[in-house]
C-alpha cells in the first residue's frame, strides 16, 4: 500500500522491455471511471470483485507482463496465492513513515484515505500495515525499501528476478550454475 509498486513497476517496464499491467490503471480503462468513482458509486465489495476478475483476466491471458497490484489485492480472495502460483511475487516492505511520506501526496485520489488528516491518515496507515502484513508477507521476495539507496531499488528488483529464474532453470542441477559460457 503506497510503496510505489506502480512507481517501479514503470520504470523496470522501461528497463527490461516488458509491457506494464497496473491493475488500477486497466480497471479505469475498462470501467471508464477513476477508482475513487468505483469506490463511491459501487462501494468496495464491488471494487474487491473487479480487481480480482482482472487478476484472472491477467492471469488467463499468460502474456509476460509486469503487474503492478492495488494496495489491497493480496489481501481479498485467494490472491496471494493466485499469484504466487502464476508470477513471481515481490513485496517492497516500506515502514509506516515511508508510506506517509509517499501518500501525504494526491490523497484524494486514493478513496480509502481521501478525506484523512495527517494525523488520521497516520492512523490508517498504521492499522493497516498491521492488518495486511502477513498477506504481504506471503510474497516470494520481500525487499526492505527504506533501507536501499533509491537508486539501487531497481537494481534489486531486477537482481531478485534474474536470481529465481535462474535457479528454476536449474532446478536440483546446480552444476548448470557453474558451467562457462560456450
Ligand atoms: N522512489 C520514488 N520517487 C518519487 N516518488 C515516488 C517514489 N516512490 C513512490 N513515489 C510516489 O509516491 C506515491 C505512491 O506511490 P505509488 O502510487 O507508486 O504506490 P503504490 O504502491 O502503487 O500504491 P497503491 O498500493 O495505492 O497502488 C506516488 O505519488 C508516487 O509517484
Ligand atoms: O490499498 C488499497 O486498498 C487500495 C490501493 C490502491 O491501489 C487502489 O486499488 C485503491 O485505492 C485501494
Ligand atoms: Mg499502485
Amino acid at each position: 500500500m503506497g510503496c510505489g509498486k506502480s512507481y517501479w513497476s514503470k520504470q523496470l517496464s522501461r528497463e527490461l522491455k516488458i509491457p506494464v499491467c497496473d491493475i488500477d490503471d486497466i480497471i479505469e480503462d475498462k470501467y471508464n471511471a477513476k477508482i475513487w468513482e468505483i469506490f463511491h458509486a459501487k462501494g468496495e465489495d464491488y471494487f474487491r470483485e473487479i480487481e480480482y476478475q482482472v487478476l484472472q483476466d491477467l492471469i488467463r491471458i499468460k502474456n509476460d507482463c509486469i503487474v503492478s497490484c492495488g494496495g489491497g489485492i493480496p489481501c481479498y480472495n485467494n490472491n496471494m496465492a493466485l499469484m504466487n502460483v502464476h508470477g513471481i511475487t515481490l513485496y517492497l516492505k516500506a515502514s509506516k513513515e515511508y508510506v506517509f511520506n509517499n501518500l501525504k501526496r494526491n490523497r484524494e485520489r486514493r478513496p480509502l484515505i481521501a478525506k484523512l488528516n495527517d494525523v488520521e491518515l497516520r492512523s490508517f496507515i498504521d492499522i493497516k500495515l498491521d492488518e495486511r502484513k502477513s498477506h504481504y508477507e506471503k510474497a516470494m521476495y520481500i525487499i526492505d525499501i527504506d533501507n536501499i539507496e533509491s537508486s539501487d531499488i531497481l537494481k534489486t528488483v531486477i537482481n531478485c528476478i534474474n536470481q529465481h529464474e535462474l535457479n528454476r532453470y536449474c532446478g536440483d542441477n546446480p552444476s548448470v550454475l557453474i558451467q562457462p559460457p560456450k
